[in-house]
């Protein structure tokens, strides 16, 4: 099948995912846990969905949001930095937004800031007036500035944009961040926010009108599914009954436990299927209010 012509009938779902790259893999992956499967053409760009009519076209993630637009692919899992930047990209031809983000994914997390030169004294944003600002977000850079009332000149550069101000090329960037480790190699500090961004399941802003919505719905209360469980984890532990007052409350995102007595003693064991994170610090609170023999496991699967 020629993966850039629309699939007769339009009776298949297509995702475009990355093909190579961050999100590649946790993609692959999450669609996997939504019991996808499939089989993968010789030059490893389409894979054709067996276990669903669903398939994947496999690209550079830049051009996922253009492939939704035009039709050729139904739905893609893109950050949210790029799915925005193109949005505002493409609405001189539209009235309103062209995307429509389905859900996010709690991978590829990143976001986009302004960073200026260490020896910046940073107070705020106006600061920024009459500055050169390099970027490969133009769109959503122009936008935030103009909703600042501040007049900069954003300088359009499509990678390395943290080597810019060393250059000569700009006094700021606007760039992607993490863990903050390019722009500290670069001098560089991040004073402002524009977009908080992680991988999304993006698709077109109006309805499909044919199989596909079936597809897409299918799909999504399974997506729905692999993300609850991916965040949730089974808590044991064991107390003694007078102390569930003060443990109960410590779980508050926990559904109802399971409580079973301990040969008939005093002690209780409890199971918790827990939907937020168990951190150290949490297991600890517990621990010091009485609970002995904390055990936290994964969940493979959950049928309600
Ligand atoms: N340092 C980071 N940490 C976490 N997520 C990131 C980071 N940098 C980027 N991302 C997210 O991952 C997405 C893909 O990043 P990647 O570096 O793989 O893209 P790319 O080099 O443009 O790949 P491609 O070859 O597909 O064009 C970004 O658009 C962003 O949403
Ligand atoms: O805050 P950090 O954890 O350092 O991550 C931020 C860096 O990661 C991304 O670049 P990437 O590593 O993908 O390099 P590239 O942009 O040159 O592809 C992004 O463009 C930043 O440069
Ligand atoms: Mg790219």
């Amino acid at each position: 099948m020629n993966p850039v012509t629309p699939a007769p009938g339009r009776d298949r779902l297509r995702i475009a995912i990355q093909k190579s790259g961050r999100l590649a893999e946790p993609a692959r992956a999450l669609l996997a846990s939504c019991g996808l499967s499939w089989r993968e053409s010789r030059d490893r760009l389409f894979c054709y969905g067996e276990s669903l009519p669903i398939d994947l076209l496999l690209v550079r993630d830049d051009d996922i949001p253009g492939l939704i637009a035009d039709g050729v692919c139904d739905l893609g899992i893109v950050g949210r930095n790029v799915l925005a930047e193109q949005d505002l990209a493409g609405r001189a031809d539209t009235d309103g937004p062209r995307f429509r983000e389905l859900r996010p994914l709690g991978f590829g997390g990143c976001r986009l800031a302004i960073a200026v030169p260490d020896a910046w004294q940073w107070r705020e944003p106006s600061q920024l007036a009459g500055t050169r600002i390099a970027t490969s977000y133009p769109q959503l850079l122009s936008q935030w500035l103009q909703g600042q009332g501040i007049a900069a000149q954003v300088v359009l550069l499509s990678g390395s944009v943290e080597i810019a101000p060393r250059l000569g090329q700009a006094d700021a960037i606007c760039d992607l961040v993490s863990s903050g480790a390019t722009l500290a190699a670069n001098q560089l500090k991040p004073v402002q926010t524009l977009l908080d961004s992680e991988a999304v399941l993006a698709g077109p802003a109006v309805d499909f009108d044919d199989v596909r919505a079936e597809l897409m719905e299918l799909l999504l209360r399974r997506l729905d599914g692999a993300l609850r469980i991916r965040r949730s984890k089974l808590l044991m532990f064991q107390a003694s009954r007078e102390l569930l007052p003060t443990l109960l409350p410590l779980l508050p995102d926990a559904e109802e436990p399971t409580v079973m007595r301990i040969d008939g003693a005093e002690r209780l064991a409890l199971q918790a299927l827990c939907h937020g994170a168990l951190t150290w610090q949490r297991l600890e609170e517990l621990k010091r209010a009485g609970a002995r023999g904390l055990m936290v496991l994964p969940v493979e699967g959950l049928l309600a």
